[in-house]
């Protein structure tokens, strides 16, 4: 019986016009990253479930996907690519490994649990620097993530920013166990009031405390008011600290000319708990999910033996793709068909690497035999005694001609 040829649910194959736009967006990002000096690297499709089990709170067992080694040890494909680098980072041999690495991987994770299955499977380009914390280095993430968004032409996006240590120091001052933290996270992830409500009606916490849990559902907007409000719902030293560091990070993007492209969320969490400090969230108006999603990670290398600050982000490629196309950033790439004669052949082959080399798609196709092709493809044809094109200027300039492009 031949293979009924179905795919597992929610991989697909990818056809060249889709592949094309993944590479072209890929491209232009990676362009970027190597000028701000990242440097690209790869760790394994599969590792130890363990490794992402190390990590109270970060992803759910029933988000992975789950395969068994000869020796019946769990792996899983890998869910997440900060958490491996991190590992990568702390077991490097000599200790010092580059301050800036790049990715572009396949991530394999069900974003909510074991019946997700569409979605299990997406690409994403990242950035992670390991470097002693500086302010300004949390500046330069934001400012690459914007001009990232640039590169391609992404229309009506914002950043989002929010601050991981001060949601975590108010939690602080509730003494609730990870299971309740998480809870409520989860509410507040949701904005979900009323729920949120609900949840905090069944511990024992102080008022003000609660009450300025309350707020962060709606804590968000535009930068410098919300960061003021926030100034006066800090409850401690923590809190404050918290936002003083997100004002200033506020203070340089605006003076970069870069305010229309910020908003500041004190509410914003993210179920990837290994945030400590400026968090982002990449969106653009009128399309749901996020593309962009980062933050500092000060502690994560230490679970691996290894303390080093950290921030990273990571574009979600496939989700950028989506936004693309709804608004129109894909032109077609025209492709020249030039006709090869039997006698001309050289000539075909000689005018095909000139557009080549100025950068123009070439198919060649017989002249004999293939005649039927699309004559609304206009043709180049060599069935003349001379060939049609003195220099590469003069064929730039009638092909440019041809197609309108002058
Ligand atoms: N790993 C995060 C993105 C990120 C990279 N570095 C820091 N955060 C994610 O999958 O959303």
């Amino acid at each position: 019986m031949p293979f009924d040829k179905q795919l597992p649910q929610g991989v697909s194959d990818l056809y060249s016009n889709d592949y094309e736009k993944k590479e072209y967006v890929i491209g232009q990002i990676n362009q970027l990253t190597k000028l701000y000096g990242f440097k690209p690297i790869q760790t394994p499709t599969f590792e130890y479930y363990d490794l992402f089990m190390s990590m109270p709170n970060t992803l759910d067992t029933d988000q992975m996907i789950k395969l068994i080694d000869h020796d019946g040890k769990i792996l899983v494909l890998r869910p997440d690519a900060t958490i491996p680098i991190a590992r990568m980072v702390a077991s490097s041999a000599d200790k010092k490994p580059f301050e800036r690495l790049s990715y572009v991987t396949n991530i394999f994770r069900m974003q909510n649990g074991e019946s997700d299955v569409f979605s299990r499977s997406f690409t994403q380009l990242g950035v992670e620097c390991f470097k002693e914390k500086d302010a300004y280095v949390d500046v330069e993430m934001i400012v690459l993530a914007i001009e990232s968004l640039q590169a391609i032409g992404v229309e009506r996006f914002q950043i989002d920013l929010g601050q991981a240590k001060f949601f975590q120091s108010l939690l602080k001052t509730m003494n609730l166990t990870p299971a309740d933290e998480r809870l409520i996270q989860e509410k507040l992830e949701q904005k979900n009031e009323s729920e949120l409500e609900q949840v905090l009606g069944k511990y024992k916490i102080d008022k003000k405390s609660k009450n300025v849990l309350m707020r962060l559902t709606d804590l968000f907007g535009n930068p410098l008011s919300v960061v003021n409000e926030a100034k006066s719902l800090a409850l401690n030293d923590d809190m404050r600290e918290a936002i003083y560091e997100l004002e200033w990070v506020v203070q340089q993007l605006e003076e970069l000319n870069l305010a229309d492209y910020i908003s500041v969320d004190l509410g914003l969490v993210n179920n990837l708990n290994y945030y400590t400090g400026l968090m982002f969230q990449g969106y653009v108006h009128g399309f749901g999910r996020s593309i962009i999603q980062g933050g500092r990670y000060d502690r994560l290398t230490e679970e691996f033996g290894l303390p080093m600050d950290a921030i990273g982000f990571g574009v979600y490629i496939d989700q950028l793709i989506d936004v693309l196309e709804k608004q129109h950033h894909f032109l077609k790439h025209e492709t020249i068909q030039v006709g090869v004669h039997s006698e001309k052949t050289i000539e075909a082959f000689q005018v095909a690497r000139q557009l080549r080399q100025a950068g123009m798609v070439v198919n060649l196709f017989s002249y004999e035999t293939e005649l039927n092709v699309d004559l609304d493809q206009k043709l180049i044809q060599l069935r003349d005694e001379h060939t049609p094109f003195e220099s590469t200027e003069d064929l730039i300039d009638k092909v440019g001609h041809m197609y309108g492009k002058n």
